[in-house]
């Protein structure tokens, strides 16, 4: 498991936009040595803005959209096209105008789809592990880019502090029900799904996650800090405005900003 590096970011704009010229220069890299990419995409606020601004960017397309996988971390359990879906978000910022496969688009099922949420994680669940290959040695593809947003009190995905989704360790995906952040059903990427990719980025900009960050670089325990819990095999990110970065040891994070 990788130990954090932080970046600090001057303001939630650039942050969007440094986040989105990290994961161009990232996934062109990968599809360069690898042919192909998996990007899992988180939803929240900081999330959907760093797609409109890769969406915005003159250099999107240095990456291949055809030989790129895109999975969610988590997905809110509501009827297809419902606004509040993670998917509609990424779909309407940056999805539905760049060159994807669409078979490569793997959202997660909707509530109308006809399954309960515990089908529909067992559904996803076996989406992910047919798309694993041998040399990933486990349920889920060994997927390069993570993108994560961090709630303040510090849920990753959609799991949320002390509640049974983070003691899982078999499963890959898992039904959330009685989520303190609306809507109360949701489906979620477990902790051991999350720490099979390769890099997992932890983006969160706002005063207000500000402790949650302290938390999740302070050693706490992934129960009660659910962000501490999210790294990635090869290398974790804490990508930061300064606001969120109030709490941060100093000397820990890298002003990337002027
Ligand atoms: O479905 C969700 O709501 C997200 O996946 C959730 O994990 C989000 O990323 C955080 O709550 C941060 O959201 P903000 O960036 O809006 O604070």
């Amino acid at each position: 498991m990788s130990v954090p590096n932080v970046i600090v970011h001057r303001d939630a704009e650039v942050l969007a936009q440094a986040v989105a010229a990290r994961l161009i220069t990232r996934l062109a890299d990968t599809q360069a040595a690898r042919g192909s990419a998996h990007l899992v995409l988180t939803g929240g606020t900081v999330g959907i803005a760093t797609l409109a601004a890769l969406a915005g960017s003159k250099a999107r397309d240095a990456i291949d959209w055809r030989a790129l996988d895109v999975w969610w971390g988590d997905e809110r359990f509501l009827p297809a096209g419902n606004p509040e879906r993670n998917e509609t978000g990424a779909r309407a910022a940056l999805l539905d105008h760049v060159d994807l496969d669409p078979v490569r688009v793997h959202a997660m099922p909707a509530a109308d789809s006809g399954l309960t949420a515990e089908e529909a994680a067992e559904v996803y669940a076996a989406e992910l592990e047919k798309a694993s290959r041998p040399e990933d040695h486990g349920l889920v593809p060994s997927f390069d880019v993570l993108l994560l947003g961090m709630g303040p009190d510090s849920h990753v995905a959609s799991l949320f502090p002390g509640q049974p989704a983070l003691y899982e360790e078999e499963r890959s995906v898992v039904a959330v029900h009685g989520s303190p952040k609306p809507p109360p059903t949701r489906l979620s990427l477990t902790l051991p799904a999350i720490k099979a990719a390769r890099e997992v980025w932890i983006v969160a900009a706002g005063a207000e996650k500000a402790q949650a960050v302290h938390l999740a670089l302070s050693g706490a325990g992934p129960i009660q800090v659910p962000a501490a819990g999210a790294r990635g095999s090869r290398r974790t990110l804490f990508l930061l405005d300064r606001a969120a970065a109030g709490k941060i040891p100093p000397g820990l994070g890298r002003i990337a900003s002027p």
